[in-house]
């Protein structure tokens, strides 16, 4: 694919991507499922960043776990001169580190066996050099409340210990399970078949500072690592709301048993959530994480806010340039689930072949949105009510409406102008079959709007006159050739209007272009 300069339709505040897709494949042919890909040594170059973009990544990640925050920066700005300059829409998000108790040194760079029976010593103090048989963990109070018989589980049952002694704030642990010890394996212990917790806070004091760091940026969204109650979220949205002039979208991730407990709360307080299949996984028995990652996604759909399937949708593509079926399988069910989006972890961050790992992402996408469209797998959702207000119900029963219209009508995309986002949002969460265009003018909202299943932002200029607007979008589609005689466009708004007797709220209306 080559970089080129591309033709930019400023008028429109279209993105690139969206209008390229938009003519080589028409409104139904336009993908539907979001892609996030996390951002590392492996393809963090402008030109790298260029040929994800262009390959449709609409998110990209940045782990704060890894690397400075000079880099970070430095992908951030790298991200926004693309946008700016190429007319791309690709949002950014920060993923905290998060509060956990994990390997910093274990005496080599790599991976370490632990063989049956051999004792280990794990200790919070430094080490110089190579220590045999010596663990050092990140966090000095991570022995607090630790007891001779507990047990040390690595990485969610990469490898298996007794305590046997405690000397100190040091724990000597027996391997009854030989394993792995990866670089940062994450440490958990468990008594009487039961996690016990750290008690540390979700945001830790790097963190905070990661925090700012975002604002500073200006970032679009903050994923919120091990986050384990809706306080915590709370806590982050209210910081942002003091300190950020900017709207920026907190996403939960949901990988711990306690978030699982919680889960109805923190979808209720967040932005949005990201199933974090990797960590999730060491607290929660892997058979049930194909049940627990349905689960969260319709509840998020029920709820509306975006929910993005991560971790290991496609690792052997870290190594391999083809996935293995069963990866195929399981992007394609997160697909069939109505996700909102999959993102990629390592495929992309450090992976020889990231930029096809994306392309298979896509097609197996695209694919199973077309599949479930001829099969008529378009399921509804049980209605749930969500606002408390009358135009709040209003507003929910247009969008269930305009949408069951669409369908049956078959028309071909739908417009909506929104101020914030809402009624994108509410469109969205019904998974028509046409596109949703989302003409808005907040440009915050439309970044958000990235990561919801189906929908196209547009950022444009909103008179107060509804019907002004409507002409003027679709007038300049068409003389773009981007829509044609006899399509027909479904079209809702959410923008008030009050007249001499009454207060419009919602409108729907079907344009046949001529
Ligand atoms: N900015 C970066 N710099 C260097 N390496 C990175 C960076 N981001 C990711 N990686 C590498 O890619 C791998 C996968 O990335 P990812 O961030 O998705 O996984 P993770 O660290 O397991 O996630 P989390 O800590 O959020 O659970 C990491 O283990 C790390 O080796
Ligand atoms: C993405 C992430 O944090 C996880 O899967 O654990
Ligand atoms: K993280
Ligand atoms: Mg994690």
């Amino acid at each position: 694919m080559g970089l080129k300069n591309y033709e930019v339709n400023l008028d429109l505040g279209f993105d690139v991507v969206a209008e390229r897709e938009l003519r080589e494949k028409g409104f139904l042919g336009m993908r539907k499922t979001k892609l996030v890909c996390t951002i590392g040594p492996a393809c963090c170059s402008l030109e790298d960043l260029e040929r994800l973009a262009m390959r449709g990544m609409n998110v990209a990640r940045l782990n704060m776990c890894h690397n400075t925050r000079e880099w970070h920066r430095d992908v951030i700005g790298k991200i926004k001169k693309l946008n700016e300059e190429k007319g791309f829409s690709v949002s950014v998000m920060i993923d905290t580190e998060g509060s956990l108790i994990h390997v910093v040194d274990h005496g080599v760079p790599s991976s370490l066996k632990a063989e049956e029976g051999s004792v280990w010593v794990f200790t919070a103090q430094k080490f110089e050099g190579s220590r045999p048989y010596t663990v050092q963990a990140n966090y000095q109070g991570f022995s607090e409340g630790i007891m001779v018989g507990d047990e040390l589980v690595i990485d969610g049952g990469m490898a298996r210990f007794e305590v046997v002694e405690k000397m100190g704030d040091d724990l000597h642990c027996k391997c009854t399970d030989p394993g792995l010890f990866l670089p940062r394996a994450k440490l958990s212990f468990w008594r009487d078949g039961k996690l016990s917790y750290h008690g540390l806070p979700t945001l830790s004091t790097k963190d905070w500072a990661d925090v700012d760091f975002g604002i500073s940026e200006g970032v679009d969204f903050i994923a919120m690592s091990f986050v384990n109650d809706a306080d915590s979220v709370k806590d982050l949205k209210n910081h942002l709301f003091a300190k950020s002039s900017k709207s920026i979208r907190v996403l939960a991730k949901i990988e711990t048993l306690e978030s699982l407990q919680k889960l109805e709360e923190i979808v209720e307080a967040s932005d949005g959530i990201m199933v974090a299949r990797g960590d999730l996984g060491v607290e929660v028995p892997l058979e049930q994480i194909p049940t627990v990652q349905e689960d969260i996604t319709r509840l998020c759909r029920q709820m509306k806010k975006p929910v993005i399937i991560a971790s290991q949708l496609l690792e052997s593509m870290v190594e391999y340039p083809t996935p293995t079926r069963a990866e195929v399988a399981d992007v394609s069910e997160a697909v069939r689930q109505y996700a909102d989006a999959l993102m990629l972890s390592g495929e992309s961050a450090i992976g020889l072949h990231g930029q096809k790992a994306l392309s298979v992402l896509q097609m197996a996408s695209s694919r199973m949105e077309l599949w479930s469209r001829e099969e008529n797998r378009q399921s509804s959702i049980s209605n749930r009510q969500l606002g408390g207000s009358l135009s709040d119900c209003i507003a929910e029963e247009i969008c269930s409406c305009a949408v069951q219209m669409a369908n049956n009508l078959g028309v071909d995309a739908i417009f909506v102008y929104t101020k914030h986002g809402e009624m994108a949002s509410l469109l969205s969460r019904n998974r028509p079959y046409p596109p949703i265009f989302a003409f808005t003018s907040d440009s915050d909202a439309r970044m958000a709007l990235n990561l919801q299943w189906g929908v196209i932002p547009i950022l444009v200029d909103l008179a107060d006159d509804m019907e002004a607007n409507i002409s003027k979008t679709i007038d300049l589609m068409r003389t773009n050739g981007m829509v044609k005689e006899g399509e027909a466009i479904l079209v809702v708004s959410d923008l008030t209007a009050t007249h001499a007797t009454s207060t419009i709220f919602q409108s729907i209306q079907v344009k046949i272009i001529v």
